[in-house]
This record gives C-alpha cells, structure tokens and sequence, in this order.
C-alpha cells in the first residue's frame, strides 16, 4: 500500500538555523504517527511546510500520490491536509454552524444551513464530539472548541490532520476524550499526525513515533510491543523520572495572605503562603484557576477581602507595584500575554530591569550588561536561538515559554505564582523548571503553583489545595494526601 503522505530529505533554514536538516515521513492511511522531540526541534516547521504556510529549501513532498511544492494553505486543505492549530481559528460571538460554514468551500454554499446543521449533528454523534450546532463558541470549553476544529477537517473531507500539541492545554478529562476520537478517525482511515511533549499519549494512541533532534530524525520506532523504557529515552534523552524532594512545614514567615478575598468567579478564600513553601492548587480547569492567578497577579479587581504581600496590604495595588514588592507572575497563556514576540529576546528578558542599574541608560536599555545577562539567562535555561538579539516570536513555541520562565525566576521574587509553568515544554525543561521552582522554595520564596495536572501537584506541592467552583474545598500537607479525597474535593460544587 502506499504511503498517503512521503516527506523525503525536507530542508528549512532560517538565518543559521537548520530548522529541518533533511527529513523523511511517511504516514498511511488509518495510521496515528506521533511526532516527538526537544522543544525546538524542528516539529512545528516541519508541519508548516507540509501545510504550505513557509516554503521548504529542498526536499520533496508527494500527498496521495501527487507532488506537492510551493503549495499554500488554501492548496493544502483543498486537497485534504489539515491543521488543527493550538490557537483556534473561531468567531467566538458566532455559532458552531456559523464557523463551520465560514470556510466551506463555494461549491458547499449550495448546502442549505438546514443541511449542514444534519451533517455536524450526524458527524458529532459518530465521531463523539458532543457538538451542538447552535451552542456560541463563547460559551465552549477549550477542549469543544478544539473539536469544532476537527469537525471543520472532518466534514471538508480531510484524508491526513496534523495536531501540533493539541493536549497542552486541555484539561485531563478533555484529554481523555480527544484520544479517543483521534482513535475513531482513525478507524475511519484518517492519517494522522499528532505532536506531544507526553508519553502515556503516545502509547495510548500512536501506531509509530518519529523523534527529532535538531533538524534531522534521531529516532524511529512502532509503539506496539516497544519497550517503553526504550521509547521513553529515545524521546528525552536522559532520565527525568527521579522525585522531586517535598518539604515539610518548617515555619517560614507568612509572605502571601488571603483573607475571605473576593472577585468575580473567585473565593471567598482564606489562604496562606509561607517563606519555603509551595502551595500546588490542583482542580478541574475552571474552576477559579484564572481568576485566582489574575486576582493574585492584580489583573482583576478584588471585590471583598484583602490581600498581603509580606505583610503590605496589596489588595487594591496594581500590577506594577505588585512586581516591585516581590511578585512574579507566571501566566498559563505565556506566549500571548507575557511575551512581546516583535521585540529581542533580550529586550523580553530584560522587561522587569529597564529602570534599574546597571541595566538602565537614561531610561533605555543599556546594551553590554543586558546583553551578557541575557546571554547567561539563556545557558542556564537552555533558551535555544541563534543570539540574544534574535526576535523572540521566531523561536520555537517551548522556548518561547522559557523566556517567560526564566525572566520570572531570576528575579528571585519573594512570592511566584506560576500557572501550568511546564505547559509546551519538554520533558527535560519540565524536570529543569520544576528543579529551579524548587530552589527558589529551598531559598525561601513562597510558591503558589496551579496546575489542572494531578501529577505535576503532587509531585512538588508541599501542601497541596484543591479549588473547586471558585472556592477552596480542602487543603492538605502533601505527606497526608489521600487521592480519593483529592478526587471528592476536585468534584465538589459550591453550595
Ligand atoms: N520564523 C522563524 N524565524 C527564525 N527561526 C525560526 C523560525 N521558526 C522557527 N525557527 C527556528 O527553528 C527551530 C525549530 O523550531 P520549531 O518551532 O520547528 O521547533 P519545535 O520542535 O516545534 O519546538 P517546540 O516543542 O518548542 O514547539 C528553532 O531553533 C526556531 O528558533
């Protein structure tokens, strides 16, 4: 049978960087092929190439038999390609029906608004979906937005869909569903390309891996029968399964506190942070993770309550002022709102210093010492790009989350709130992140670290609490967790 997709010898190169240093890829039909590697790799760049949204330098690409080269996008779907991008192409204010027949090709328009409205339904039920026709995107979660997504692919007759990390933001249980329809296309003879920083994804859906390692294939292997030891270290290269060192409360000063603190969709919540200490809020996505980050971070107006921070009240201070005394934000959405993708990694890295010596030249950035700050920040969080003064919008999608990470943590705040930190990363940043989170504890900073990833909570909460509907259900030393109970309070809802 041959292959439905061949990538052969697929070369990309920006300035000095080989982005793809000749590559091969095949998928068949009906086959779930999972594209593996370190963050910057080459695994975005590669899929922009297949969808014809960057020209390839060399290589060639036969889809279905036919050569395909110099292609654009609109091409590229037209003959049955698509790509489920991480940040939906939706019209939040519209309907399910009104986005699906956005795109629709023109012959399709014929189609009454009746009949495309079957046809979602129909595919829905099969596929599992759970979409309604009239529900406004606004009012989705995440993981239905996704999937209106995939209708779009489905019902335009995609024959091969690439998801470019379509888990990283998702919450477990939407996870969980998404696997199971990739499976259901599948068995209806899709090809399918699906990018992952996750291992149990991988053997849970894939039929084969291909990792990559700067540019070039490092490894091949068919899931079925693999070991998965074998497969877990051809996928990160060293050992990251190592746990992590859990304090016990050893009474450092309260650094953060909240006293029946309220604003909108969050609390009342009583809490409190103390020096060396990480605090791991767990819960199911929505249940107040936002507004409680953006409420610490002084994003949102806090209605009730109040708010210190080493014992300054903060409850009304703004953002600015808020970073000034010892915050530092982390925010889950890092490369839309915590990042300036048109400016120099430098100038990102050295956001929070412009006003302070010896980075400071009458109000500008002073270059020298930025720059070898910068540099340094860049060894130690393995910031992968050609120099510091490279745009930071040109890196690949995890080391544009290290930027974010690592100006955060340099500036070794009294108190950190990091939401999903590790969401994008690779294995190996994720076990170094999560390693410098727990310095900055181990140096006597405060953590508040939320996460809808149970695993994650567990593995570096030194007391782990659970949100639930906006409000606390329970809080517990990490020593004493019991998961039925972690599971109890993640389902409870408030009264
Ligand atoms: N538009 C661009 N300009 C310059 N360099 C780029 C551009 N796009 C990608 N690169 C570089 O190409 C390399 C590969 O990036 P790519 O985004 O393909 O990696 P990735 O494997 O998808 O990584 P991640 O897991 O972090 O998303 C990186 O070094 C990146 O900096």
């Amino acid at each position: 049978m041959a292959a439905l997709l061949e990538m052969r010898g697929m070369v990309k190169v920006y300035g000095s960087v080989r982005a793809n240093d000749g590559i091969d890829l095949d998928v068949f039909a009906g086959e779930i092929v999972g594209l593996l590697g370190e963050n910057g790799s080459g695994k975005s760049t590669l899929m922009k190439v297949l969808f014809g949204m960057v020209e390839a330098d060399g290589g060639g690409i036969v889809f279905r038999g036919r050569e395909l080269s110099g292609h654009r996008p609109g091409e590229a779907m037209a003959l049955g390609i698509a790509m489920i991008h991480q940040h939906f192409m939706l019209v939040e204010a519209m309907t399910v029906l009104d986005n699906v027949m956005l795109g629709w090709p023109a012959a399709g328009k014929l189609l009454k608004r009746r009949e495309i409205a079957e046809k979602i339904r129909e595919t829905s039920r099969r596929l599992g979906l759970d979409l309604d026709p009239d529900a406004t995107v606004a009012d989705l979660p995440l993981g239905r937005r996704q999937r209106i997504e995939i209708l779009k692919a489905v019902l335009r007759d995609a024959d091969l869909l690439i998801l470019d990390e379509p888990t990283s933001n998702l919450a477990p249980t939407e996870v969980r569903d998404l696997l199971v329809i990739l499976k259901r296309l599948r068995g209806e003879g899709k090809g399918i390309i699906f990018i992952t920083h996750k291992m149990p994804e991988v053997i849970e859906v894939c039929d084969k891996v291909v990792v990559l390692r700067a540019g070039r294939v490092s490894g091949k292997a068919v899931v079925a029968g693999a070991d998965k030891a074998h497969l877990a270290e051809m996928m990160v290269g060293r050992d990251v399964t190592t746990p992590y060192v859990v304090k016990e409360q050893d009474g450092g000063d309260i650094r953060l506190s909240l006293r029946q603190l309220a604003a909108k969709g969050l609390g009342p919540l009583d809490l409190e942070v103390r020096g060396g200490e990480i605090l791991a809020i767990a819960g199911v996505d929505g249940n107040g993770q936002l507004e409680l980050a953006e409420t610490l971070a002084g994003l949102r107006r806090i209605h009730q309550g109040s708010l210190t921070l080493d014992a300054d009240d903060v409850t009304h201070a703004t953002p600015a002022s808020r970073t000034a005394k010892g915050l530092a934000y982390m925010p889950a959405d890092r490369s839309m709102t915590a990042l300036v993708k048109g400016m120099t990694i430098m100038e990102n890295l050295m956001l929070r210093d412009v006003k302070r010596q010896p980075y400071s030249a009458r109000g500008l950035l002073s270059m020298m010492p930025g720059r070898r700050k910068a540099e340094t920040l860049m060894r130690q969080f393995d910031i992968r790009a050609p120099s510091p003064l490279a745009k930071a919008g040109s890196l690949s999608g995890g080391n544009q989350q290290k930027i974010v990470i690592a100006r955060e943590l340099a500036r070794r705040p009294a108190v950190l709130v990091a939401h999903q930190p590790t969401w994008g990363l690779d294995p190996g940043a994720t076990r170094f992140v999560l390693e410098q989170i727990i310095a900055l504890r181990d140096a006597g900073s405060a953590v508040i670290y939320i996460s809808s990833e149970l695993e994650e909570v567990l593995a570096v909460g030194d007391r782990v609490a659970v949100l639930a509907s906006g409000r606390l259900a329970g809080i517990v030393a990490r020593q004493a967790v019991d998961l039925p109970q972690i599971g109890l309070w993640m389902s409870e809802r408030a009264a």
